[in-house]
This record gives C-alpha cells, sequence and structure tokens, in this order.
C-alpha cells in the first residue's frame, strides 16, 4: 500500500523556503517505505533492489519520467538487481515537502513493478 502523500502535488518552494527541520523530516519520513532515510536532514537516500539490470533499468527510466513530468529531479545510480537515489530541492539546498512526495512517488512505481 502506498502513502496517500504520493497523491499530494509536487509544487516547487518558494523564493523564500527554508529546508524542513529535523523534526518535520521524521514525520514525512514516517509516510515513505523502508527505503528511505534521511541523510543530514538534508536530502534523502534509498535503494530499490530487483532481480536483474533490465528490471532496474526500467525503474530507472520511470523515475526519469516521472522527474521530467514533476520538473523535480533526483540524483539516480544503476547497478546490476540495484537502483539507488538522492533527492533534495537544489535551490533551496535542503529537503522540502516536494522531495517526500517525489519518494512516496517512487514507493508507488517500486510496487507497481513488484507486482
Ligand atoms: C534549472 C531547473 O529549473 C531547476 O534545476 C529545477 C529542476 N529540477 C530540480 N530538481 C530538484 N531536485 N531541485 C530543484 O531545485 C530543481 N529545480
Amino acid at each position: 500500500m502506498s502513502s496517500p502523500l504520493a497523491d499530494e502535488p509536487v509544487e516547487p518552494a518558494g523564493d523564500d523556503a527554508e529546508p524542513l527541520d529535523g523534526d518535520e523530516c521524521a514525520e514525512y519520513l514516517d509516510e515513505l517505505g523502508d527505503a528511505w532515510e534521511v541523510v543530514d536532514d538534508h536530502h534523502l537516500e534509498a535503494s530499490y533492489e530487483f532481480p536483474d539490470f533490465e528490471t532496474a533499468l526500467a525503474f530507472t527510466n520511470d523515475v526519469g519520467e516521472l522527474a521530467e513530468a514533476e520538473w523535480h529531479h533526483p540524483d539516480i545510480s544503476l547497478s546490476w538487481g540495484e537502483v539507488g537515489v538522492e533527492m533534495w530541492s537544489h535551490e533551496v539546498g535542503g529537503l522540502t515537502e516536494a522531495d517526500f512526495v517525489m519518494a512516496a512517488r517512487m514507493d508507488r512505481l517500486y510496487a507497481d513493478a513488484s507486482e
């Protein structure tokens, strides 16, 4: 079951937005799957596992399409059987709600790919 957070819009933070603090990050993190962790209260990191390279590549492409559609982009690493993701709001210099919504959308993509 993916998080209702995935149904939220991915909204760019305002020009004067401040990054989320540790407590706010912890609250949002509770709504994400086990793949995710908050690092240094600055960015999200996840590792998704796959049976082979082909399925990992397909997920990578799905995440890329999501990022382009929402204009909010992760760093993605692709290996045999694994996709690593790092996510933060570059223009804010830390985490915003948009990052957690994107992470929840990736959890939903992963759940769909694992069916
Ligand atoms: C230049 C471009 O509009 C910016 O880089 C956009 C696009 N993608 C982005 N992705 C992320 N993760 N953070 C941003 O601040 C961001 N801003």
